[in-house]
């Protein structure tokens, strides 16, 4: 049944959580990079960033636009908060902490401006050339869409589109419309398109594929759908990537590291979503979510 396969899953991300210890220095659990948050949308970034840190990391970076930067420190303290996705050497700024941090999390909150595209593409480059899992979101699947060269055939790229976002990126790599019909199928084929790329269709179920097979996330999350959720699973998915290509030996030889977290990332978003749905019912939004990472986390993958 697809609930047996969840729980086969499930225990396999159980041995990339990294263990507890005191022989560990902060930021070995992993630093991890968000690309967002312009003069629209500072949310997003931020529930990505603060999620990373709930999941496990321990440093959380967000590079956005400079009006954008005082709102996202005011939110929280844990967070670092770089002001420069706007300013006109950006890629510089960035790329000084690139070689410190551990994976990245490309489009939550960035927006639509051709110059944050640019310079995101950009990063995305040399942060390819440093070999980091790259997790694209939001509007950095606008980018993809409109350049799929950009990530193509990389081996660390996780994409997370919801349907809409998924419905442009395969239309704009198969040049024909989507037959909605059989959403694995479409999965499997727009992974295979982008070379091989993981990739995340979010839904009731969440399909996953790396060109090769099809995970399916069957976990029951609820009726609630508040915006920011998707924020919730990337910057989770940003720790877990890191966990997941670091751990040695690798988890699994029939599981890809990418398909790996992904799983994590969506079975902790629907524990998330369901738990906090418990308490406040109608009235759950992302940060009602937020408080449940840690309980929904060990419930999954440390019980
Ligand atoms: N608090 C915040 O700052 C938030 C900001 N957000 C940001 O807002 C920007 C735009 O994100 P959007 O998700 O709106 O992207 P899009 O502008 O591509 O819009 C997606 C649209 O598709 C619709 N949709 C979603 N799933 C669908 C389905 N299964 N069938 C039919 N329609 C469906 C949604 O209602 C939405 O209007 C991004 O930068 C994103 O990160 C969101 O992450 C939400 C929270
Ligand atoms: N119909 C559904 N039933 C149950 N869970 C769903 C459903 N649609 C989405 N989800 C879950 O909600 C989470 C976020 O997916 P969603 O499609 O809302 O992303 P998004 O549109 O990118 O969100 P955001 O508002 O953060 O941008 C995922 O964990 C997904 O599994
Ligand atoms: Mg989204």
């Amino acid at each position: 049944t697809s609930l047996g396969m969840d729980e086969e899953t499930l225990s396999l991300v159980r041995t990339i959580v990294p263990a507890l210890t005191s022989k560990k220095h902060k930021g070995q659990d992993g630093r991890i990079g968000i690309i967002g948050g312009c003069q629209e949308y500072t949310g997003a970034p931020y529930f990505a960033a603060i999620s990373a840190l709930k999941v496990g990391a321990d440093l959380s970076h967000v590079f956005c636009t400079r009006e954008a930067a005082v709102v996202i420190k005011s939110y929280s303290p844990e967070l670092i908060v770089h002001p420069v996705l706007d300013s006109p050497n950006a890629l510089e700024e960035i790329d000084k902490w690139l070689p410190r941090l551990h994976s990245l999390v490309v489009g939550p909150g960035l927006g639509r401006d051709e110059g944050l595209l640019r310079t995101a593409k950009e990063v995305i480059e040399k942060s390819k050339a440093r070999d980091i899992p790259i997790i694209i979101d939001a509007d950095g699947l606008w980018l993809v869409a409109q350049q799929p060269s950009v990530i193509q055939g990389y081996q660390k790229a996780i994409l997370t589109p919801n349907f809409m976002e998924f419905t442009r990126l395969y239309e704009a790599l198969h040049q024909e419309p989507l037959d909605g019909s059989d959403r694995g199928r479409s999965v499997l084929q727009l992974s295979g398109a982008l070379g091989n790329v993981t990739v995340l269709l979010k839904g009731e179920q969440d399909l996953i594929s790396d060109g090769r097979r099809v995970l399916t996330c069957s976990l029951r999350g609820s009726g609630r759908r508040c915006g920011g959720q998707g924020d919730l699973l990337s910057g989770s998915l940003g720790a877990l990537a890191h966990w997941a290509f670091s751990a040695t030996p690798p988890p699994s030889r029939s599981v890809s590291p990418a398909l790996l977290a992904a799983f994590g990332a969506c079975a902790l978003t629907k524990q998330c979503n369901s738990q906090a749905f418990q308490t406040h019912g109608r009235a759950t939004t992302t940060s009602d979510m937020i408080q449940e990472i840690g309980p929904a986390f060990k419930k999954l993958f440390e019980s």
